[in-house]
């Protein structure tokens, strides 16, 4: 395959919002190119070459991109600079003045897809003293052979601007119209689920078919896609829901750790965040004490990473648990700030997938897992505090015990037969209930950029508000739910422009459904935790648009900024349509009387 093959096949992606001409393009694509070249097209597509939870990154800084473009198309570094400020996109300025270039120039040698790949995996790879200027020749290399539309998505993928409107929903329909049927799409959807890589998927789908699919499995090493929680709005209501019987377990405020071990020869310890990203090196003691205390060869196991005074054996608020994300001075933050983890769930041990047992299987093995560990000053693994609740009464009573212990709230889990992990779906087999929900809004929302509006008065130079939206997972767009300019301090006003820089676009973004225009868009990237006085119908913002009531969507009023970037959760992880449509319900409930 030639790479301006593929370049084409993303730029017909980028120039469409329509879901199905999405998946007819990718399914044609699909159909007539090598397996392996499906799974590196899977990756490049959100400019990478591996699935997300590999932290290699091919990022290259905008200078030495900016350099090599100027190289290639023998501009002055000013000139190139110029037009990147005023595009805000490096694609963009690497094909038009290589288009420009390329009149003038005769001849240059195709760029095959392989050619690509090697030529990315150099990039990657480039390390030592002169690392640098060998990545920007490596780029020039490449973009000497390129076309202006090879030039715009090699500038793209190596600057992490590659975007091209396809989510992971509209790649695994393709997959099922390329190679098996729409029937097959949960089978598919489980397999990525999983193993959270979709390149795996489509290169045994494309190469071994359905049955190959079928036969992937959890393995330590891969993260799987974590369940996630409901939400109801009253303890009597979550009795009901669960068949009057359920077990509730404290709900810690903390970070989600999901945990791979292995021990023995080639062995490690690898913890993700629930977005994925290796958080192994800001908790290396908790590492070490999974590894050292499993009871078995090898785990997967979940829990809450919370800050915790071994002195007293009580928890410590949020804000010190982030500390320990912090990328330097590691050491001196194990030290001064004590974590335990306090584990909730096991899904794979010695060889057995556990995703497919019930809830109370997998929570007894788990407990049977670990040795204590009475040889440190504490032992870092504990489990979460847990009881069966068969009444209302028992039920405020566990609440109330959580709260006492400084925790968010609680997690009624399904005592049912099929409680099995639902890898990365939210449903009712879990149901949250929180402090929060007993005050005026239940809840808060996480929210991702997509604009923002510059300041004015004390605001002026910066940002001052921003337009935030929400997403829609059935249709995989993203739509406006508010504008939001409180709750900002001075040093996140300053910091926000840093923020955002990366996310910047010239339009507005192909996967947003906006009818506000701020003075910049975003692509998604950014998430914010956001709390508001209600929710109402709003002739502007295009979240659930229609849901509710014909030629409306829905809005936040008040909306205001907690303080909390949610840098743990990816803009598909935002709160979602239907979830803002069921707080307006909620809300109605309430305000009928309905709901105590
Ligand atoms: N006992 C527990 N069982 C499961 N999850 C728990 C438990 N205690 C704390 N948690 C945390 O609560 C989260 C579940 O809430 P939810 O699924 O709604 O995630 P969320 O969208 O991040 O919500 P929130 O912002 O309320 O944490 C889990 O992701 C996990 O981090």
């Amino acid at each position: 395959m030639q790479f301006g093959d593929l370049a084409e096949v993303f730029d017909r992606l980028e120039k469409t919002s329509s879901r199905l001409e999405m998946t007819d393009i990718l399914a044609e694509f699909f159909r007539n190119v090598k397996p392996e070249e499906i799974r590196k097209t899977i990756y490049l597509s959100v400019g990478r070459l591996h699935p997300d939870f590999v932290p290699l990154e091919l990022g290259m800084a905008d200078k030495l991109v900016l350099k090599a473009i100027a190289s290639v198309s023998g501009r002055r570094s000013e000139e190139v600079e110029d037009l990147w400020t005023k595009t805000g996109d490096p694609g963009e300025v690497a094909e038009m003045l290589i288009a420009k270039k390329k009149q003038m120039t005769l001849f240059s040698e195709p760029l095959s897809f392989q050619n690509v790949i090697e030529g990315l995996t150099a990039i990657e790879n480039a390390s030592g003293k002169d690392s640098q200027d060998k990545k920007m020749k490596l780029l020039a290399r490449m973009l000497h052979d390129s076309s202006p539309l090879e030039a715009r998505y090699l500038c793209r993928i190596v600057t992490g601007r590659m975007r091209v409107g396809a989510g992971t929903m509209t790649a695994m329909d393709a997959l099922a119209s390329a190679f098996a049927s729409k029937e097959d799409r949960p089978d598919i959807e489980r397999a990525f689920n999983i193993t959270c890589d979709m390149g795996l998927v489509a290169e045994t789908l494309a190469s071994g078919g359905l049955d190959a699919v079928k036969g992937i499995e959890v393995s330590v090493g891969n993260p799987v896609k974590v369940m996630l929680a409901e939400r109801l709005r009253s303890l009597p209501e979550i009795m009901e829901r669960l068949g009057g019987k359920c077990a509730f377990e404290y709900k810690y405020d903390g970070i989600r750790v999901q945990a791979h071990i292995k021990k023995g020869p080639g062995g490690f310890v690898k913890l993700f965040s629930r977005r994925l990203e290796d958080l192994t090196s800001n908790f290396p003691d908790i590492g070490e004490a999974l590894l050292r205390q499993l009871k078995g060869r090898e785990a997967i196991v979940e829990g809450e990473c919370v800050a915790y005074d071994p002195d007293t054996g009580t928890l410590q608020p949020f804000q010190n648990v982030t500390h320990r994300r912090k990328k330097h001075g590691m050491e001196k933050a194990v030290e001064d700030i004590p974590v335990r983890i306090f584990l909730f769930d096991m899904l794979y041990c010695n060889g057995e997938d556990y995703t497919l047992k019930p809830y109370s299987f997998r929570r007894m093995r788990l407990e049977s897992s670990f040795k204590d560990d009475d040889s440190e000053r504490y032992d870092r693994i504990g489990y979460t505090s847990r009881a069966i609740i068969d009444s209302d009464e028992k039920a405020q009573k566990f609440f109330d015990g959580a709260i006492a212990a400084r925790c968010e709230g609680i997690m009624a889990k399904s005592l049912s037969e099929d409680s099995v992990y639902r890898a990365g779906s939210r449903g009712f087999l879990w149901i949250k209930y929180k402090k929060d929900y007993t005050q005026a809004l239940v809840d808060s929302f996480d929210l991702t950029v997509v604009g923002a509006f510059y300041g004015m008065g004390k605001r002026a130079g910066k940002y001052g508000a921003l337009l935030m939206a929400a997403y829609d997972p059935d249709t995989g767009r993203f739509g406006t739910a508010c504008k939001l300019g409180t709750g900002f301090d001075d040093a996140f006003l300053d910091a926000m422009p840093g923020l955002l820089e990366k996310y910047r676009c010239e339009t507005k973004p192909a996967s947003l459904d906006a009818e506000m225009v701020p003075d910049v868009w975003f692509i998604p990237g950014v998430v914010l935790e956001v709390t508001a006085a209600d929710i109402s119908l709003s002739p502007i913002h295009t979240i659930a648009y229609g849901t509710v009531k014909e030629d409306a969507g829905l809005g936040l009023r008040f909306p205001r900024f907690t303080g909390r970037v949610r840098d743990d959760k990816t803009p598909e992880q935002c709160t979602t349509a239907s979830e803002i449509v069921e707080f307006y319900r909620m809300q109605e409930d309430r305000d009928n009387g309905d709901v105590e």
